[in-house]
């Protein structure tokens, strides 16, 4: 399957501090990525490299098979929604789609249509006088409407109530599903990208920690509990991801494709947040940071 993006030992530096390190990456086609970590990590860092908006510093990377921002056609094949969803305050619904149909040569004028009708959004109203929301969900529109094969969107729920949140992520996922877009969404809500992603990236401390399709992250991770025992003393093949001891007891969270025979053992799954809480805590332990807060 090709790849959606492929990154090789990327980096991105700011003055003497590395904002993204050493990231590779292989993310086939047709995925809804989640990309999640604590602030500052290089989510938007990585991001903006990936639609041709920053220069790295070190490193390779290819987006749909082309450097990003390398010329007309492979921009035409991604688009991106920034963090703050930006729009023209000054223009209105109607002048953004306008827009839109100069600017896009894959322009889809009636779903464009069709889902600010469906939104309930007045095409004549400007949008500097829409909420928050309905400027994300205008901002989505465009960013649809392109008809990219990769639309790359920056934290584009935070703004956003409950609601609003998991109709903009129900469109999101009808377009993936609909048009064959595959899409890459970062977020500090784990529990939509659990609801919308099938494939997780965490990235701490600009270093990717883990990534790879959510199934196969579910499957091979497992916690285990039992009698308190050193971590030094389980198999090789068992990745510790986390440990916890109380004084008779021992949990751990670990990472292995080997079935786990000991009986000693109560295994059971890792929910998607705990494994991303895992590994961000270990990254915590690693350096000095702390662990963010995920948000339910
Ligand atoms: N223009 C810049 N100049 C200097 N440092 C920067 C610049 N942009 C980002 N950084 C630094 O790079 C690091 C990564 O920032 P980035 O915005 O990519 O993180 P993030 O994971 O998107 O964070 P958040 O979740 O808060 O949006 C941070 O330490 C940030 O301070």
């Amino acid at each position: 399957m090709t790849a959606v993006l492929r990154a090789q030992g990327l980096g991105k530096k700011y003055g003497r501090r590395w904002a993204l390190a050493d990231c590779t990456l292989d993310i086939p086609s047709g995925h809804v990525v989640g990309l999640v970590g604590p602030n500052g990590a290089g989510k938007t860092t990585l991001l903006n490299i990936a639609c041709g908006q920053l220069a790295p510093t070190a490193g390779t990377i290819e987006v749909l098979g082309d450097r990003p921002g390398s010329g007309p056609g492979q921009l035409a094949k991604v688009g991106f929604v920034a963090q703050d969803t930006p729009t023209y305050a000054g223009l209105t619904v109607n002048d953004h789609l306008k827009l839109g149909a100069k600017l896009n040569p894959r322009w889809d004028d009636a779903l464009a249509r069709d889902r600010i009708a469906r939104l309930g959004l007045d095409p004549d109203r400007k949008a500097g006088k829409l909420s928050g929301g309905q400027r994300a969900q205008l901002a989505l529109t465009l960013g649809i409407a392109k008809r990219p094969e990769l639309l790359i969107l920056d934290e584009p729920v935070a703004a956003l109530d409950p609601l609003a949140r998991r109709e903009f992520l129900q469109i999101l996922m009808e377009a993936a599903a609909d048009q064959q877009l595959s899409v890459i969404l970062s977020s500090h809500l784990v529990s939509d990208l659990e609801r919308s992603c099938d494939y997780l990236i965490v990235l701490v401390d600009s270093r990717v920690q883990m990534n790879g399709e959510v199934d196969e992250l579910l499957n091979t991770h497992h916690r285990l509990t039992g009698p308190r025992r050193d971590a030094s003393r389980l198999p090789g093949d068992q990745h510790v991801i986390s440990a916890s001891h109380t004084d008779r007891q021992s949990t751990f969270i670990v990472r292995t494709t080997a079935p786990i025979h000991d009986p000693a053992w109560s295994v059971s799954r890792v929910g998607l947040e705990d494994l991303v809480l895992a590994y961000m805590s270990k990254s915590a332990e690693a350096g000095s940071r702390p662990v963010l807060e995920v948000q339910r």
